[in-house]
């Protein structure tokens, strides 16, 4: 017999598995809520006016295609990191970051995932936020880690789970490390508010854990770099040491070139000297070195003024259009006479909504009106535009009155 004869068909990607049905339908209304990548109010694609600009230099430049050090373009890795702890971070003067590019957000958590199975040696246990990315699991799972899970969502109201998760937080054996969305939490919007990050770090601190955080939204979700990168620099304040990946998919709209970072905080620079040649180990074997393409632009527009002026106000428009379609979609099922509390549709943050919607009503809104989105009832706000958005709050109110 054939020598893969053993090997089964697997089961789809959820998310991509909409797209595919997506395509395939031939209503003229149907929409497209499932993927996670940004689009204008024409439903198309977006490009920053900050990342053309730096291509056209890159090119008039003449930018060669040599090979990126195997921890990638210094300039980029740098501006990752101030982007991330601040401009005067004492961890970056005191050189206290280890801060590579990864392949981009996921390749940058598989990096991290890697790094702590080999080195990380209080425990393998890695808590998740219970929803959580969907890769998270397995990208965590492959490398060798054992994954487990803590209180965060609340169906009830849609929102933060905060007493559930600070008592599932205090029962996470010491030594665990703990995963974090630093913001715009995927799926549900949910974040926890400035207070309660204050309370989670301490008691995290308190338990001895480990923060990863995770930040592939900086800037998307409120519209505001600092706001955004609140989380990660509290706890920096606090003194914990931790590991975050970094994404430019999102906030710069660099899905396909994947440009993201993966740092660990360290005790001194001599420690993050011998921490970053293992890391470099580990890099070495498996892609040798990056992509530069799209480090090259995010470093370009992070480090010149003019372009990152731009980009600003670029990141912001990303945002603000996101959360005018979150208030759109709002009054649209107030207009169409729904009678329940949609707070949370405007009260959630970044990409993603968390409707609330059932399985059935979930597939009913799907069959019936042709609006895809992921079984969970999570809905890419980016997907919506001024011309769709009351024909949506239409369809919702019709599968959920
Ligand atoms: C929380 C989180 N981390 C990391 C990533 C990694 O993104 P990338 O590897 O593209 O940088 C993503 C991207 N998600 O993709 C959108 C979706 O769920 O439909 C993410 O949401």
């Amino acid at each position: 017999s054939s020598t893969w004869a053993n090997v089964e068909m697997g089961p789809p990607d959820a998310i991509l598995g909409v797209t595919e049905a997506f395509k395939r339908d031939t209503n003229p209304k149907k929409m497209n809520l499932g993927v996670g990548a940004y689009r204008d109010d024409n439903g198309k694609p977006f490009i920053l006016e900050c990342v053309k600009e730096a291509e056209q230099m890159m090119l008039r430049e003449c930018v060669d295609h040599e090979y990126a050090p195997i921890s990638g373009p210094p300039e980029f890795c740098k501006e990752a990191a101030k982007l991330a702890f601040g401009d005067n971070s004492p961890v970056i003067s005191e050189g206290r970051n280890v801060t590579v590019q990864g392949v981009s957000g996921t390749g940058s958590l598989r990096l991290g995932g890697e790094f702590f199975s080999k080195w990380y040696n209080k425990n393998k246990l890695f808590y998740l936020p219970s929803p959580s990315w969907g890769n998270h699991t397995p990208i965590f799972k492959h490398s060798g880690l054992e994954v487990k899970s803590y209180r965060y969502y609340d169906p009830g109201t849609c929102g933060y789970d905060f007493r559930g998760a600070m008592e599932d937080i205090s029962n996470i054996p010491e030594g665990s490390t703990i995963v974090l969305h630093a913001c715009a939490h995927n799926p549900t919007g949910v974040d926890p508010k400035p207070e309660q990050w204050k309370e989670m770090s301490a008691l995290i601190k308190k338990k001895k854990l480990f923060p990863f955080f995770d930040m592939a939204y900086q800037g998307f979700a409120s519209g505001n770099i600092d706001q955004d990168a609140f989380a990660v620099r509290q706890f920096l304040e606090d003194g914990h040491q931790m590991a975050l990946a970094q994404s430019f998919a999102k906030n710069m709209g660099l899905y396909g070139e994947r440009a993201g970072a993966f740092s660990i905080v360290c005790g001194t620079k001599e420690e993050a000297d011998r921490v970053m040649s293992q890391v470099k180990i580990l890099i070495r074997p498996i892609y040798s070195n990056p992509p530069v393409h799209g480090s090259r632009i995010a470093a370009r527009v992070l480090s010149n003024p003019d372009l990152r002026t731009i980009w600003l106000g670029e990141v912001k428009g990303m945002a603000d259009r996101i959360i005018n379609m979150r208030n759109r979609l709002r009054e649209g099922l107030a207009k169409e006479g729904s009678s329940h509390n949609w707070q949370h549709i405007t009260d959630q943050i970044g990409m993603f909504c968390f409707t609330g919607l059932k399985p059935d009503q979930v597939e009913k809104l799907t069959s019936d009106y042709s609006v895809y989105l992921t079984k969970d009832g999570r809905i890419s706000v980016a997907g919506i535009t001024s011309s769709t958005v009351d024909y949506l709050a239409h369809g919702i109110h019709q599968v959920t009155k």
